[in-house]
């Protein structure tokens, strides 16, 4: 039975957000500058950055990259296919987009942006831009930083005021590469490791 749901989720080509989102945005504003001109239209030779589709878990490709900073841990394709279409099911809140090497059909990097929902601010929105990854052989290619663009416009276009990311004292100096600055501080209390 979970066969021939998987089969019909690949069929369908299930995008977790509209494509067109991300075509239509226009980053000509930015004060980033991407290397060897590197752009969300042309992320790479034979590369192309698209929403995450749940085709990408039956390759299997997409967990490996996740992997990368070993935060997976042990779970099961009907987990992960009920936590896509719970995602899906939720209107205008997940945006995990990611880069494709479309000859080897291998995801090479993923972020995500969830669109938190507020009452203050004259009922506004805020972005958060979460999981960035790049697969360790991609690396240095410029594909991190238009991840984090992306992640910055794609908030401006769902309309947030603004967008934040938490991250490890190691990767400030890469996120304000990007135009990020220091902003507060970060408070946690975690139930499991
Ligand atoms: C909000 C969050 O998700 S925080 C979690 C961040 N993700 C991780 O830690 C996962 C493991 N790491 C990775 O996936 C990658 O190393 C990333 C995403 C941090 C960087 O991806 P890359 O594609 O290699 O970065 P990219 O090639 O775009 O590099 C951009 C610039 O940042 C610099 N840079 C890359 N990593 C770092 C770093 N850790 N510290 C400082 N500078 C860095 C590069 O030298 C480059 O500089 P340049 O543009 O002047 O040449």
């Amino acid at each position: 039975m979970l066969h021939v749901i998987i089969i019909l989720i690949q069929v369908e080509n299930n995008y977790l957000f509209d494509p067109n989102l991300l075509e239509e945005i226009c980053m000509n504003e930015t004060t980033t500058y991407l290397k060897g001109g590197v752009s969300l239209s042309n992320p790479g030779e034979g590369l192309k950055l698209r929403p995450l589709s749940a085709d990408d878990f039956a390759k299997g490709c997409y967990l490996d990259l996740l992997k990368q900073p070993n935060l997976v841990g042990q779970i099961f394709t009907e987990t992960i296919l009920s936590r896509f279409n719970l995602m899906k099911s939720t209107p205008s809140t997940y945006f995990i987009f990611v880069i494709e090497d479309l000859e080897k059909q291998k995801i090479v990097a993923s972020a995500t942006v969830v669109v938190e929902r507020k009452f203050i601010h004259e009922c506004s929105s805020r972005g958060r831009i979460e999981d960035v990854v790049v697969d360790e052989g991609y690396r240095g290619l410029q594909l991190g930083k238009l991840l984090v663009v992306v992640g910055e416009f794609l908030s401006k276009k769902l309309g947030c005021y603004k967008t934040s990311l938490e991250c490890s004292d190691g990767k400030v100096e890469f996120y304000e590469k990007v135009g990020f600055k220091i902003d507060g501080k970060h408070m946690v209390k975690r139930f499991s490791s």
